[in-house]
């Protein structure tokens, strides 16, 4: 069995690649980066770490690359492919859909009998296989369009996996957390996906999305801009200040109410599944630099990403935001010259004003509740870390908006 991988990231390299070659495929990643290329074609293998007590290792073997360049060989290593995935982030899906079109092109001509491809976006975020698929459409011909229908399926799908940014001389080396999940939408499949060791199957993935992102990813985010305003380096070096892990939790538990009624989830278990990411952020094994799980925060709180939705959903459903709104403020003070967003963001607080960015980015209009709260609890935020809030400072006295409120 032939996967073609685009990205040998961290998630790349540290769940698909070493599921996939377990799983029987030879994987063939696409990657950007010369360096892992040249060395992934020459060793056919790499070294996975755990971050347990023990340091438990294996090699990932049956690996090969392509550059992103190389835009024939990558064609036709997706025509004769079984599967075909992607981790680079989603907002690169659209940069990577011309070669999965061309790749898509090339075997609907050449092996017009082969089975169906499957091609799945193993991005954080809802849909991003559909969203894929969308943008390879618009490089496909309305004939080729047509015959892919029905022989290419762009399953949606949720990984989980922590993958910390790697530091380690030898760039394959990759160290994950043992935890991992993987499920896949068994509804937008065509016949039958060959085997993937370990992954589930859901009729519906809408419930596991919304678990995973307004858990995991919501919690997670939440960890890494307090600890950013407490000054910490690593998410776990934050979850061991109490005050930032009770914060944690209570956001967590705040979009838990909301996902146990949206989708009838067994609160008990849900519980259980809070703790248990808890002690995952809290993994000593690894350092998860905030930077990273802080990163892009325009994109995390986007309308429909990890704060700003289950904010909306949980205040339409009566439950309490307090915790949300908090972290949600915390996020808006993230800054950092090495995150083009940040850079943006405060860009963006500094020419408009905090108001006018939570209408604008987060999609709440001035006279929605939430966008009160929000900007009350972000001028509070402001007062107790003023080092970090020039920005907003700026931005409320040339607007002469209200100082601190004791709304939350
Ligand atoms: N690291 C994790 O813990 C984790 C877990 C689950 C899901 N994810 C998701 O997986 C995706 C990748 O995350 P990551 O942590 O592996 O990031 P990463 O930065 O380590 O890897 C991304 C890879 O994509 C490549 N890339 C980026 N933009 C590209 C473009 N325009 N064209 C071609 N290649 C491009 C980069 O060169 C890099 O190799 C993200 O959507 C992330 O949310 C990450
Ligand atoms: O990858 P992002 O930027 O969407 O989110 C950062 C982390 O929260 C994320 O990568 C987690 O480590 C991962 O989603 C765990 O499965």
């Amino acid at each position: 069995m032939k996967a073609v991988h685009f990205g040998a990231g961290n998630i790349g390299r540290g769940f698909i690649g070493p599921v996939l070659s377990q799983s029987g495929y030879e994987v063939c990643f696409i990657a950007r980066n010369k360096k892992k290329v040249d060395e992934l074609k020459r060793r056919r293998q790499y070294p996975v770490v755990l971050a347990n007590e023990d340091r438990d290792s294996f090699l990932v073997h049956n690996v090969t690359a392509l550059s992103l360049g190389e835009d024939h060989a990558v064609a036709a290593s997706i025509a004769e492919a079984d599967i075909v995935t992607t981790a680079v982030g989603v907002s690169a899906l659209k940069d990577i859909s011309e070669a999965i079109a061309k790749g898509i092109s090339l075997r609907l001509k050449k092996f017009p009998q082969a089975g169906p491809l499957h091609v799945m976006a193993c991005e954080n975020g809802i849909g991003a296989s559909s969203l894929l698929k969308k943008w390879v459409g618009q490089h496909l011909r309305p004939s080729e369009a047509e015959l892919a229908e029905t022989r290419v399926a762009f399953p949606n799908t949720v990984v989980d996996r922590i993958v910390p940014v790697q530091k380690h001389r030898d760039p394959l080396r990759v160290m994950v957390e043992p935890f991992c999940e993987w499920v896949i939408d068994r509804s937008q499949l065509i016949g039958e996906l060959p085997p993937i060791q370990g992954a589930k199957f859901a009729d519906s993935l809408h419930p596991y999305v919304e678990r995973k992102l307004f858990t995991v990813n919501t919690g997670h985010c939440c960890a890494a801009y307090y600890g950013y305003l407490e000054g910490y380096g690593t998410i776990h070096d934050a979850m061991r200040d109490p005050g930032i892990r009770s914060k944690v939790k209570g956001a967590m538990l705040e979009t838990g109410r909301m996902l146990v009624a949206e989708h009838g989830f067994d609160a008990f278990k849900h519980e259980l599944y809070i703790e248990q990411m808890l002690e995952r952020f809290a993994n000593p094994h690894f350092n998860d630099q905030i930077l990273r799980v802080a990163r892009s925060p325009l994109r995390k709180l986007s309308p429909d990403d990890r704060l700003i939705s289950p904010t909306r959903k949980a205040n339409e459903a009566g439950f309490k935001t307090e915790y949300l709104v908090s972290a949600i403020a915390a996020a808006l003070l993230f800054d950092s010259s090495k995150d083009p967003e940040a850079v943006q963001l405060q860009a963006l607080l500094r020419q408009k004003g905090v108001e006018q960015v939570v209408k604008d980015e987060l999609g709440f209009p001035g006279d929605h509740a939430l966008h009160r709260k929000i900007v009350a609890s972000y001028h509070k935020h402001c007062l107790k870390y003023p080092h970090l809030a020039h920005s907003g400072f700026e931005a409320m006295v040339k607007n002469r908006l209200p100082l601190a409120s004791n709304e939350d």
